[in-house]
């Protein structure tokens, strides 16, 4: 199967003429999450990287491997079994199913070369091993600290990465396996916290790591990437991997970043619960973050800085569609690496056609997105007047209970919040409406739903809060609260949670599809003031 051309000149030319470029293109760095591993590994090889690696140079990143889902993926069990641990539990019967798990899909997959599969077998039991000596001690201390469970989760991504690296061997590519987990060492200086210089230092390390290599070795690094204060889980959270895979390339500068997932790249909505939605060729890097914030999961939002700043795009593929165009993620006035000018430059408003503005009126949401189990709590101040301890309370509470908001809107003794809850979170929230009601009067709102409309564009829009809106109540969907961010990009409102498909699917057939114009009154207002001038 032929692969994609990389984004660049130089790789566009290395397709279409292989004589008058150099026999590699430049860098392109692959991330594969762990539902694309435990799924679909023989695509990722052969139809992935072995296409790419024909003629560019690939540097592969991949996260702990899951056979179904990211809940019952290998990260999720070893976090479980720390608890156990920590617990003094049992934990030693959730490392055999790991252990088993990874020994038969060593066995199903790795089959060409026997000698392969036993060594990633062997290489597999001795990490494990590790991980049942580390947690015992845990257990003995009686209990895991940041450092241990960073060390402990690690291992999914070992495992992950030992296996895509034999399975490149076993199907006759030269891989090599890159553990990044030492890479911090223990004398870092962080009191500065995840500064530049930090980020500097890893993608420094990470590129050296890969430049070394010869020219036809592809390498395979662990998406985890070393301890850090408090632990990777409290500092960048889950789906570090995007991150890593963001510092390779900035290691490498590399032509592309390509996120693998099981999606044929960023659609206007959830693919699967808005039949129309449509794929988009190219979203900002604010949208995709603020897409990722509100419930429709792209990429990891700290991702994006280090590589734009790099000037390197980002682009999301699909393991089942290689050879689909996927989404980019690139700012719409930065020039790529590679390109003298910036793809879509803003001046471009200069020189309109009235056609252009009539045209591009439409533009004015890029993507509706839902985030779901949201539970929304209300607070009356049980003062007369404003307290200035009232705010700071709340947020003291929150933080001690570590709950995230995700919208808030205030009067002075009147504060609505919503939040999403997941099982795991119920007693800390339950302990933090008891201290929440020290000062007012609490009532929470459970199986909520938060509609966002997020588009760059909507910042120049005159009335697109008002058309949304309309869209809901026109539909008789109830709004519990509403919210515009700070940086006008995104428009949400809470909603009951037996309402959300109706309402994707409301607001996107009247806002993104075709026919936005029987509702609009929503205007552009730069291009208007064009169009008038
Ligand atoms: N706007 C959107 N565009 C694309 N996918 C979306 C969107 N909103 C939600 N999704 C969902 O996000 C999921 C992302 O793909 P997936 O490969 O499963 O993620 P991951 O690699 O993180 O496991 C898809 O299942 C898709 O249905
Ligand atoms: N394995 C980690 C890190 C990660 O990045 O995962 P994914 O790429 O599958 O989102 C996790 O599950 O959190």
């Amino acid at each position: 199967m032929p692969a994609s051309p990389a984004l660049s000149a130089r790789s566009y030319n290395s397709v279409l003429d292989f004589k008058s470029v150099p026999s590699k293109g430049g860098w392109i760095v692959q991330k594969f999450g762990g539902t694309s591993v435990g799924k679909f590994p023989n695509k990722i090889v052969d139809d992935i990287i072995k296409a790419f690696s024909a003629n560019n140079r690939v540097a592969v990143v991949c996260s702990a491997r899951s056979s179904q889902t990211k809940n019952e993926g290998t990260t999720s069990r070893l976090l479980r079994a720390a608890d156990l641990a920590s617990e003094n539990k049992d934990f030693d019967a959730l490392l055999d199913i790991i252990e088993e798990d990874h020994v038969n899909n060593a066995k199903t997959f790795v089959t060409n070369d026997i000698k392969v599969q036993e060594q990633l077998i062997q290489d597999s039991k001795n990490e494990l091993d590790h991980a049942r000596e580390l947690l015992k001690a845990c257990q003995i201390i009686g209990e895991i600290s940041p450092r241990s469970l960073d060390s402990i989760m690690s291992i999914g991504e070992k495992l992950s990465c030992l296996f895509i690296a034999a399975l490149m061997q076993d199907h006759g590519l030269k891989s090599k396996y890159i553990d990044l987990s030492d890479i911090i060492p223990l004398n870092y200086d962080f009191s500065r916290g995840f500064d530049d210089n930090f980020y500097k230092f890893l993608s420094q390390h990470f590129g050296s790591q890969v430049l070394q290599l010869d020219d036809d070795v592809v390498p395979v690094l662990t998406g985890y990437f070393g301890v850090v204060p408090g632990g990777l889980l409290n500092g960048v959270g889950r789906g570090y991997t995007d991150l890593c895979a963001a510092l390779v390339a900035v290691g490498v500068q590399a032509d592309e970043l390509q996120v693998w997932k099981e999606v044929d790249g960023i659609f206007t909505a959830d693919p699967r619960k808005v039949p129309n939605a449509r794929l988009l060729d190219s979203v900002t890097p604010e949208e995709a973050a603020e897409l990722t914030y509100y419930g429709s999961e792209v990429i990891h939002p700290f991702t994006m800085e280090q590589v734009i700043k790099a000037r390197i795009p980002i682009r999301i593929k699909n393991v089942e569609n290689p050879q689909g165009k996927g989404t980019i993620i690139y700012p719409d006035n930065i020039g790529r690496r590679g390109e003298d000018t910036p793809p879509h430059p803003p001046a471009a408003y200069e020189t309109l056609s009235p056609n252009y503005i009539t045209s591009h009126k439409k533009r004015s949401a890029t993507a509706i997105t839902a985030k779901q189990d949201i539970v929304v709590i209300n607070i009356h101040s049980n003062k007369k007047t404003l307290s200035h301890g009232f705010l700071a309370h709340i947020f003291t509470t929150l933080d001690l209970f570590k709950l995230v908001v995700d919208l808030i809107s205030t009067s002075e003794v009147h504060v609505s919040m919503a939040l999403q809850i997941s099982s795991d979170q119920e007693s800390a929230l339950r302990s933090a409406v008891k201290e929440l009601r020290k000062i007012g009067t609490v009532d929470i709102t459970r199986n909520m739903t938060i509609i966002s409309l997020v588009g760059k564009q909507m910042v120049n829009f005159i009335g697109i809060a008002g058309n949304m809106f309309k869209v809901l109540a026109d539909e008789k969907i109830n709004i519990e609260m509403i919210s515009q961010g700070a940086n006008e990009i995104n428009i949400s409102a809470v909603i009951d949670d037996n309402d959300t498909i109706r309402a994707l699917c409301s607001i996107h057939a009247r806002l993104l599809e075709g026919n936005y114009d029987a509702l609009s009154n929503a205007v552009d207002s730069r291009l208007e003031a064009l169009r008038l001038s």
